[in-house]
């Protein structure tokens, strides 16, 4: 390579590589990168070897310096042989010319070929010493500027590697553009090559036509690989598409999927109609079928609805994809046509190239030769490459054609499944079709009744409504009616009772004869004293000293009658209490004759008062709940005279009995507490706490029960919530102390006392009965405790029963006597209406102040008026 060959090259290095910038502007920035630090690298190449020859110059001009100066010294010593000189001179002279030459080529920067200072100088002269000084000094100023030159190279070489390398960091490198790279450096070598060989050699008109049609292939490589990218673009938006062509197909297979569900649906509606069709051949079900072919019609309709739309959008995809599917097939034949027209292209290149090749084997250029074996290497590489891209394409092409058509038969295969599901909905629609005219006809008929049915209902509600009003206003006055005969029936049924009891008369008296006890094996006693008629239940016989002593009652109990059968006796009483009347039941008899026994009973077998109370629970209950009543229970004792509290805090409090002072008339007695009872249990409850206030209040309790009397006593108020009406009667319930005769007991002191209370308290009984049976206008209730506290009971409308106790032991003879003689003197004065009054005159005339103790007492009997004196 000749001065101006490597001058041509160096300089023209930057065009070159912008040139080819330019032919690949379209390329990406990777390509530009590459032709950076492909400028680089030759400009590395280039200043080493600019520095090389630069230190081989420096080396060179030291050399002919040193030999100047020694032939300069050899001039001074012999100024002889001109020629000699010249010989001398010749060799440094061609030497420096040279070397001038390359310092011009060196230093110009624009590549013009300039003359020299050197080349201006006399060859045939024979420099100066300063001549050579000054040439020298020149020489040392280039070699400076050149090497200024070369450090701000190098410095644009570090700036350009730097900036090559940041680029190369942003951009990265592919290996195609790896390829590119090596394929234009190869092609500047083999460029750099031709140019070479073009200047070694001189080139023939020929190989100036060699080298035109290889510029021209070049350029048709270029061209090629432009439309190879081009190509390959093409494939990636094919592959693209294939990617979405994919996507749809995923989307139709959804698609299609639902198809599927719409279809099992449909054929669960199909068989639903199908049961809906033959319950409806049952006429019991008509109805029931009726109301389900009504809701499922309608749900077939709208699957039939939802069915068609589904495959409308179905069709319209599918249209869209055959549309898609049609460009896609257009852009594929293009781009076969484009790659078709490119390979013939390539043929003829390649035939072109083989008869260049030819040629230039003919013509010997070996060189030449080599190169275009070389193109036609990489054309078939590029050939090769782009029948490998479009054998990929191809088989793209296939696999997408082949998923299409799957797809697309898929589709079909269900669209025509889904079209068959909707020829059967169709036909079950048509079938239908009557039914559902039917059941139209059937709802308008329905709507019609609906529509009148307000009217109706309005209609049958007013006729309803008046009818109810007309039957209340009937049951209303008939409720008034009965409710008025009701209340005249219980008003007979009360004057009945009434008049019963009073036919019994207000005042009865009964007698129970106890049985002998266990305990009582006293051989004297044994001897039964009392004997019963056994025709007659009133009638008692009573042998006293001999003498049969005959004694007339209401009744008399004998010793094996039950608590029961007395209580049968008394309980019409209890109900005259609840009626409003107050009642008044008294056990009288000596001690030990059996009063307890009869009033109370034991635990197993209760008397009257527990009966009592349980007869009138049960006769409350039965009349609710007309009838609201309110059962109170008080306990009192009456011991010498002495009113005691037996179910207070303090049972040895003294009660007084106080007149009322609202001015009624009644009695009451401050600070008497009272127990509402509602249940047998409550009754034990108060019987319990009386005997334990008693037991406390006394040392000995059979003795002392057997001093005073016990009253029980048992208010009942009731209240009619439908009449208003109020009833209120009291039930006295009297345990009466012994009634033994003090003469016979021989008491004295505070026993004394006892009898003496006792026996007034009993006697203003006495006397008390007498005057209200006696119809006196006055009746001493005043004249003992009992009385007065009994004196409501005892008076007016109230009722009396008196039961004898009698004894049947021979020693308690002379008692039972004066106590069936105290009895009968009661009774007797009650005998009815119409001998009342002849009774009263009597009984007032024979003892206007009985006495109980040896007082002469004249009672007529009741029945055989006989009179038994008794002194
Ligand atoms: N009908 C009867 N059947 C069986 N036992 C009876 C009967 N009547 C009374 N007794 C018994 O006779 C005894 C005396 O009776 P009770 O205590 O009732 O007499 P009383 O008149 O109340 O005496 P007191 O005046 O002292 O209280 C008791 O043991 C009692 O059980």
């Amino acid at each position: 390579m000749s001065d101006g060959e490597e001058e041509s090259s160096f300089l023209s290095l930057p065009n070159s590589v912008l040139q080819r910038h330019c032919l690949t502007s379209d390329l990406s920035e990777a390509a530009t990168s590459e032709q950076q630090q492909l400028l680089i690298q030759t400009l590395q190449e280039r200043v080493c070897e600019f520095q090389a020859r630069l230190r081989s110059e420096d080396s060179a001009k030291r050399l002919l310096l040193q030999r100047l100066q020694t032939h300069d010294h050899q001039l001074n010593q012999d100024n002889h042989l001109n020629e000699e000189h010249s010989s001398i001179n010749q060799e440094p002279q061609e030497q420096l010319r040279l070397q001038d030459s390359q310092l011009n080529q060196a230093v110009s920067p624009t590549g013009v070929r300039s003359s020299s200072v050197l080349t201006q100088r006399p060859v045939s002269k024979v420099p100066s010493q300063e001549q050579l000084q000054k040439g020298e000094g020149e020489q040392l100023t280039l070699i400076t500027g050149l090497r200024t030159q070369v450090r701000e190279l190098e410095e644009k070489l570090v700036d350009q590697t730097q900036e090559v390398e940041r680029l190369r960091s942003e951009l990265g490198a592919t290996d195609l553009e790896k390829q590119l790279e090596v394929l234009e450096s190869e092609n500047q070598r083999l460029k750099q090559e031709l140019r070479a060989s073009q200047s070694q050699t001189t080139c023939s008109t020929g190989h100036c036509h060699q080298s035109q049609d290889v510029e021209a292939l070049r350029g048709e490589l270029c061209r090629k690989d432009e439309e190879c990218r081009e190509q390959e673009r093409r494939l990636a938006a094919l592959e693209q598409q294939v990617q979405e062509r994919t996507g749809v197909i995923v989307q139709l297979q959804q698609q299609l999927e639902e198809a599927a569900q719409r279809r099992q649906e449909l054929q669960l509606l199909r068989d639903g109609e199908e049961t809906l069709s033959r319950q409806a051949a049952l006429p019991l079900q008509v109805k029931y079928v009726t109301k389900t072919v009504e809701v499922e019609s309608a749900q077939s309709k709208q699957a039939l609805i939802e069915a068609q739309a589904h495959n409308q959008a179905l069709q319209e995809q599918l249209s869209v994809q055959r549309q898609l599917l049609r460009e896609l097939e257009q852009q594929l034949h293009e781009s076969q046509r484009s790659s078709s027209q490119l390979r013939q292209q390539l043929s003829t290149d390649r035939s072109r190239l083989n008869g260049l090749l030819s040629k230039a084997v003919g013509g010997g250029n070996t060189e030449v030769t080599h190169r275009l074996s070389k193109i036609l290497v990489y054309e078939g590489e590029m050939e090769r490459a782009q029948g490998q891209l479009e054998a990929e394409m191809q088989s793209l092409e296939e696999e997408k054609n082949r998923v299409i058509e799957e797809a697309f038969i898929r589709a079909e295969s269900e669209m025509k499944a889904v079209h068959e599901n909707l020829a059967g909905v169709r036909m079950n629609l048509l079938t239908l079709q009557p039914a559902l005219r039917t059941l139209t006809c059937d709802y308008n008929c329905l709507k019609r009744q609906v529509q009148d049915f307000p009217y109706m209902l309005e209609k049958a509600i007013t006729e309803a409504k008046q009818e109810i009003c007309q039957v209340i206003g009937e049951v209303s006055s008939a409720n008034q009616e009965l409710l008025r005969k009701y209340k005249r029936e219980m008003n007979l049924r009360k004057k009945c009772h009434n008049e019963l009891v009073r036919l019994k008369g207000n005042i009865r008296v009964l007698c129970r004869v106890r049985p002998v006890c266990a305990g009582e094996t006293d051989a004297a006693d044994t001897k039964n004293k009392v004997t019963f008629d056994p025709d007659d239940d009133a009638v008692l016989y009573l042998s006293n000293k001999g003498k049969l002593m005959t004694f007339e009652l209401d009744k008399v109990f004998p010793t094996q009658a039950t608590q029961e059968e007395v209580f049968q006796e008394v309980q019409s009483l209890v109900t005259s209490c609840i009626d409003g009347f107050n009642v008044c039941i008294f056990a009288y008899g000596q001690t030990g004759s059996g009063k307890t026994y009869t009033m109370e009973g034991v635990p197993e077998d209760p008397g009257i008062n527990q009966r009592a109370l349980r007869l009138l629970f049960s006769e409350v209950s039965e009349k609710k709940p007309d009838w609201d009543y309110k059962i109170t229970v008080s306990m009192v004792e009456i011991y010498n005279e002495t009113l005691r509290n037996l179910l207070g805090d303090n049972p040895s409090e003294k009660l007084d009995i106080k007149m009322c002072p609202d001015g009624s008339g009644q009695l009451y007695v401050p600070g008497l507490t009272e127990f509402t009872v509602e249940s047998v249990e409550d009754i034990n409850k108060v019987f319990d706490l009386g005997h334990m206030n008693r037991a406390t209040a006394c040392t000995n309790l059979n003795e002392h029960s057997s001093r005073s009397h016990a009253l029980l006593i048992v208010t009942v108020a009731g209240f009619n919530s439908s009449t208003g009406h109020r009833t209120s009667g009291k039930l006295n319930l009297v345990d009466l102390a012994g009634s033994e005769r003090i003469t016979k007991s021989g008491a004295e002191g505070s026993r004394l006392r006892e009898a003496q209370c006792i026996n007034k308290s009993l006697s203003a009984l006495g006397d008390v009965i007498n005057a209200l049976r006696s119809k006196h206008s006055h009746v001493p209730f005043r004249n003992s405790r009992l009385t007065y506290l009994l004196q409501d009971s005892l008076s007016g409308d109230s009722k009396t029963l008196m039961m004898v106790q009698v004894s049947p032991l021979e020693s308690n003879v002379s008692e039972s006597v004066c106590s069936l003689k105290f009895a009968q003197r009661v009774r007797s004065v009650e005998i009815g209406p119409s001998s009342s009054s002849r009774r009263q005159a009597e009984s007032s005339s024979t003892s206007s102040s009985p006495t109980h103790d040896g007082v002469e007492v004249h009672l007529i009997a009741k029945h055989n008026d006989f009179i038994l004196d008794i002194s």
